[in-house]
């Protein structure tokens, strides 16, 4: 087993009671971060924004608000924002101008109440709240030493690192216990963070993970997406550059660039599949990205056929560029239904599989005796494309040819998305033609790495200074992996194991 294995097993065993699948299937989101400063509608604001934000986690969902009578309040829940901070009551209870929110997908630490953020605590001059977006590669290191030290940590999330840093520091200043905290961090993060008079925002060193600063009538917003700008109405002012923390108070806004400057390396998989289509992403529009990542796979590996078929719903943007490059009628010849939920939480293989059924259902009058061109953004474990093109051979197709507008993702993800084990990655285990026989595809390709950089409007990839985190592909790792150790004593699972 190599390192990279082991890694992964420890993070799922710490993070859940066990059973074998529950997290390891598709892609999962990442997490989404908000904050806003100085608005008397703050906690609305901010449930209005982890709404925007709902496709970056879905496993749960808090906001924490300060009033300026010295009151923070807090206000966490598993599940969906929607079903926990849409009614007046809730947002009542939130009171105050300041606010910080937070839309988790889990990658160190079960999915339990004691992991759902914004965490808080009681710091020697003050609360502090922190969201966190992204995932420590020395998260478990320093979290030992801590205990050793004796920390005693709350939660088993690798965020609550920076909490613990944040209380030990000795610097007289929040912002300065802050940026010694985070200067001990490994790997990738965007943090949003609230004090009594400040919302504080930050960056990796490489911007591995976005963060926005928008403005609503003057009061400063911090946000994972655009879109979460732009369900609120506020103007995009600026990305926050990579390794840049920004510091909003009534007074202005002040950056730092504790780690110097350097080249920003944030993640291609943001425009893959993460972020959002209508949010603009390092100046991009994320669907024109997309469009143009199929329009280069349609240069790359067309085939002659009637229809080209999005697998909904990330596969959506890249199918309509590859119909407008190669001609080919783009039908919608497969159906999403909305009210079926995330086929990746689904317990067990056989609740998953029937998951991924109730999900798509072929339009058989779109399909049936046509040669199909199926193009899906990212083939991951594989569940859902052997699944559609089966399906779509039922409805009737004479021939199906397999697109994927990424390359084949190789290499597992310690920066915020949870990828599977190594070994569940379908093209770390299969060559090309076996992946095709294990679909059951006419045909099968994928863009190349060159076609993904030139979808983005370079050259191609910069092998010397790559310009975007691109590890899934590459197994090129920007950050130390300090944590890929192999200590047992990562594998523990938490001691505590909270049943309600
Ligand atoms: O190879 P697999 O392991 O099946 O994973 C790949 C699939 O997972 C993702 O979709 P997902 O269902 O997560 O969400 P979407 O509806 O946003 O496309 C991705 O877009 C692929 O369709
Ligand atoms: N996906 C993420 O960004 C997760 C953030 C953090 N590592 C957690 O597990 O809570
Ligand atoms: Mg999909």
């Amino acid at each position: 087993m190599s390192g990279l294995t082991d890694f992964q097993g420890a993070g799922k065993q710490f993070r859940s009671d066990d059973t074998d699948d529950i997290y390891g299937d598709t892609l999962r989101e990442e997490c989404g971060v908000f904050g806003v400063l100085g608005h008397e509608d703050a906690a609305a604001l901010t449930a209005l924004g982890l709404h925007a934000l709902q496709h970056r986690g879905q496993e749960a969902a808090g906001i924490v608000t300060y009033d300026d009578n010295e009151q923070f309040r807090s206000e966490r829940h598993l599940g969906l924002v929607g079903d926990h901070f849409s009614s007046a009551e809730t947002i009542k209870r939130l009171a105050g101008s300041a606010a910080v929110g937070h839309v988790r997908y889990s990658t160190t630490g079960e999915p339990a109440l004691r992991n759902v953020q914004p965490l808080f605590a009681e710091l020697d001059g003050g609360g502090f709240a922190i969201c966190h977006n992204g995932n420590f590669t020395n998260g478990l290191t320093l979290r030992r030493q801590l205990i050793r030290d004796g920390a005693i940590c709350q939660s088993t999330s690798d965020s609550e690192v920076v909490l613990q840093l944040v209380a030990r520091s000795r610097q007289p200043k929040i912002v300065d216990r802050f940026i010694e905290a985070i200067k001990q961090m490994e790997g990738a993060y965007s943090l949003v963070a609230l004090t009594r008079k400040k919302l504080i925002g930050a960056r990796d060193p490489l911007g591995i993970r976005p963060l926005v600063l928008g403005d609503l009538n003057g009061a400063p917003i911090l946000a994972s997406e655009t879109c979460a700008l732009d369900i609120i109405g506020a103007k995009f002012i600026r990305e926050i550059e990579n390794g840049e923390v920004i510091v909003c108070t009534s007074g202005g806004i002040e950056s730092y660039f504790p780690f110097g400057r350097r080249p920003a390396r944030p993640c291609i998989f943001e425009y893959v599949y993460f972020a959002r289509p209508d949010s603009v992403v390092g100046g991009r529009s994320v669907y024109d990205v997309r469009r143009q990542m199929g329009a280069q796979l349609a240069r790359e590996s067309h085939v002659d056929a009637d229809v080209v078929v999005p697998v909904p719903d990330s596969g959506v943007p890249a199918a309509i560029g590859y119909s407008q490059e190669s001609g080919v009628p783009f039908e919608l010849g497969i159906i999403r239904n909305h009210y079926v939920g995330r086929t990746f939480i689904e317990p067990t293989q056989s609740i998953r599989t029937l998951g991924v059924k109730l999900k798509h259902s072929a339009n058989r009058a779109q399909i049936e005796g046509k040669r199909v061109i199926l193009i899906d953004d990212s083939l991951v474990r594989g569940t859902t494309s052997l699944k559609i093109v089966q399906m779509i051979r039922d409805a009737g197709a004479r021939e199906v040819h397999f697109r994927l507008a990424s390359p084949p993702i190789r290499y597992s993800d310690y920066y915020g998305i949870d990828t599977p084990v190594r070994e569940k990655l379908l093209a770390a285990r299969y060559n090309l033609e076996e992946m095709r026989a294990f679909i059951g595809a006419d045909s099968l390709a994928f863009l190349s790495i060159e076609g993904i950089y030139k979808a983005m409007g370079l050259e191609g990839r910069d092998n010397e200074n790559p310009q975007f985190t691109d590890h899934c592909f590459t197994g090129d790792y920007p950050t130390p992996l300090t944590d890929l150790s192999d200590d047992v004593e990562f594998r523990k699972p938490p001691r505590l194991v909270e049943v309600g």
